[in-house]
């Protein structure tokens, strides 16, 4: 089975969670009390409790005792797992920095309490095909804890697809949330983890949701819970085909497959339409082509950048609800042909088209109104250099003063780390630009080998398998007094346990065992992409294409001085007094040489033009 664990981080992640999971047990008919009547592919999302309630697969971590009660105050009460959620003591009080946060010690209470978590989350997962860890990037526990948990994760699921949904700092400082002064610090101290550690990230800023919020729905005071509501939709749009019938079968790996050309230049942002607010239902019916369209243009996008100057490097679409196929495949080639959409020299898969027989759903409590049918992009593109850009700049000014420096060198952390990470930072930005400042095309180095340089639990699997082979063999002895046959699947969660040597010839030797894995109840052509080991979408959606992209291996708080106070106030005036140098970055962006650079394809592409590239994906698209 294909499940999907979740965890989520700090009060940013636990929030979003929150209603994410609201909308999903929706979506499957799962009742409070954790029934469901019927419903498809429940596996994927939850587990079956002795009880037989169906409970969801996500683990919950703060260090605020609120928010950790407002999970227990909630819808979902009854259906949370209690012994995945956990309250840590170490408060991180919006630095990133303290070593019991952000690193893994097995020593550490803390860090053996999340291993315990982890380890149960995936012990009742026969194959789990994608981890998603929601949080803050501006946050101290919400940054900090993910390093933390990505680094634990990276051992025992090198070949599980792990990606964030990560709430970047706005680019625009307009005071409509309260934003923790040192987020340049949290998120920069983040990105080198994320970068090297999971396969892609998908952004949201929250100034981009507010102005969906205010342009679409006329809402004059949005909240979290609103913005909350749309990354929800996102979440459960992206996810929709592994959960219910449709056209296609797209995971997560495919996602990255297609999505992500280069290792380190791996992050997405999304759009949604429509967005209806309850009062003006009967005022707006957009058709297909509206919804398609609002896609690409500023009011469906959840992360700010200027549309007219970035460049798409690919984009998947998935459609819910009332989408005849070909009103679909007429909207989709008018899209082609608009000269506003741009993409990237090079780009191979333009548009990947998934649509979903299942129906959309709202959630009873949300100003949000019910409609036939919705569209989501999930999209990659250089639009997000202005946020990585916008974060450089903001990041310099304090750090020019060694603004607050001290507060993260008093919990540990060495000042290098700051340049180091800095210096990962600006790497992202060449990597967008597609050259170096010097105007040398970049060298991509492929991921370091994350087993080598995260090898630090290698040592503590070791010291844990018999305890693990234990609790495995229970579960066996108890399959084989139901069944007299275990059932494949503890097959294979017993081959992963067992053996608990995690290099790439262990994991090919356990091919067979995956290969029981059951299958989807899909169309044929789903089954042949679920049976392969790693699927080469791009190749079977068009074999014209000549570069593929390149498959990534799985792949006590101090006292401040005076002086500091003094330098701090200074530098929290200059950072407010910053104008967000919106028209400087359009230029940037403008003579970013992206596709002149980073272009390998050949001579006959170049000469068709960029919508020569654009694969006609949903030509094909058809029910099966
Ligand atoms: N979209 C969204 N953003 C949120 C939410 N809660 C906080 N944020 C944003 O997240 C950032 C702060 O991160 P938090 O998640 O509150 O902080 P944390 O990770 O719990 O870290 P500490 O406060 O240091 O414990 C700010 O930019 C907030 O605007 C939420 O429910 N939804």
């Amino acid at each position: 089975m294909r499940e999907i664990l979740q965890f989520h981080v700090g009060q940013a992640g636990i929030q979003i969670g929150n209603t994410a999971w609201e909308l999903l047990c929706l979506e499957h008919g799962i009742q409070p009390d954790g029934s469901a009547p019927s419903s498809q592919n429940l596996q994927v999302l939850f587990s079956e409790s002795q009880t037989k309630a169906n409970v969801p697969r996500a683990a919950f971590f703060d260090d605020d005792p609120l928010t950790i009660n407002s999970l227990n105050r909630g819808p979902l009460k009854k259906v949370l797992n209690q012994n995945l959620i956990k309250l840590f003591k170490d408060d991180a009080s919006s630095i990133w920095a303290s070593k019991k946060i952000t690193q893994y010690d097995e020593k550490d209470r803390s860090s053996r309490a999340a291993d315990e978590i982890v380890r149960k989350m995936l012990e009742a997962a026969d194959a789990a095909s994608a981890i998603i860890i929601y949080h803050s990037l501006a946050g101290g526990f919400g940054s900090g804890f993910t390093c933390k948990l990505l680094q634990l994760l990276n051992d025992e699921t090198a070949k599980t697809t792990k990606l964030t949904v990560s709430v970047f700092p706005s680019t625009k400082q307009d005071q409509l949330f309260t934003q923790p002064i040192v987020e340049p610090y949290n998120t920069i101290l983040t990105l080198p983890t994320l970068s090297e550690l999971s396969d892609f990230n998908i952004l949201y800023d929250n100034a981009a949701m507010y102005k969906v919020c205010q342009n679409q729905l006329d809402f004059e005071t949005p909240n979290f819970s609103h913005l909350n509501y749309m990354i929800a939709q996102t979440i459960s749009s992206i996810s929709q085909s592994i959960r219910f019938r449709g056209t296609k079968l797209v995971d997560f790996n495919d996602m990255r497959t297609n999505l992500i050309t280069t290792p380190k230049q791996q992050f997405l942002w999304t759009s949604y339409s429509p967005f209806i607010y309850t009062d003006q239902q009967h005022l707006k019916k957009p058709n297909l082509q509206n919804i398609t369209e609002s896609l690409f243009d500023d009011n469906g996008h959840l992360l700010s950048f200027n549309r007219l100057t970035h460049k798409y490097l690919g984009s998947s679409l998935f459609f819910k609800g009332d989408c005849p196929l070909p009103e679909l495949n007429y909207v989709i080639k008018q899209i082609k042909q608009s000269e506003e959409i741009r993409f990237a020299e090079g780009t191979q898969v333009a548009y990947q088209t998934c649509v979903s027989m299942a129906q959309p759903c709202t959630l009873p409590n949300y100003p949000f109104a019910k409609y036939s049918k919705t569209a989501c992009m999930l999209a990659h593109s250089t639009g997000v250099l202005q946020s990585f850009e916008s974060l450089k700049k903001r990041f310099s000014t304090l750090y020019s003063k060694r603004a607050f420096v001290s507060w993260y060198v008093g919990q540990g952390l060495e000042e290098g780390q700051f340049s180091e990470s800095n210096e990962s930072l600006q790497q992202i930005i060449e990597l967008y630009k597609g050259k170096h400042g010097d105007g040398k095309p970049i060298e991509v180095q492929p991921k370091t080998d994350r087993k080598q340089e995260y090898g630090y639990k290698k040592e503590k699997q070791a010291q844990q398998q018999p305890q693990v082979k234990k609790t495995q063999e229970v579960k066996k002895t108890q399959d084989v007094k139901k069944n007299q046959a275990p059932k494949a699947s503890n097959q294979i969660t017993t081959a992963r346990v067992e053996n608990n040597d995690y290099s790439e010839d262990a994991y090919d030797q356990r091919a067979p065992a995956r290969a029981q894995q059951k299958p989807l109840k899909l169309t044929t052509n789903d089954q042949k992409q679920s049976n392969s080991a790693k699927p080469n979408r791009i190749q079977q959606e068009d074999d014209n294409i000549v570069n593929q992209p390149q498959q990534q291996e799985d792949d006590n708080q101090i006292n401040e001085p005076q002086e500091q106070e003094d330098i701090n106030q200074q530098a929290i005036q200059q950072y407010d007094e910053e104008p967000v140098q919106q028209q400087e970055d359009q230029q940037q962006n403008q003579d970013d040489g992206f596709g002149e650079s980073n272009n390998q394809q050949p001579k006959q592409n170049d000469q068709k033009g960029p919508q020569a590239n654009q694969l006609n994906a949903v030509e094909n698209i058809s029910f099966q």
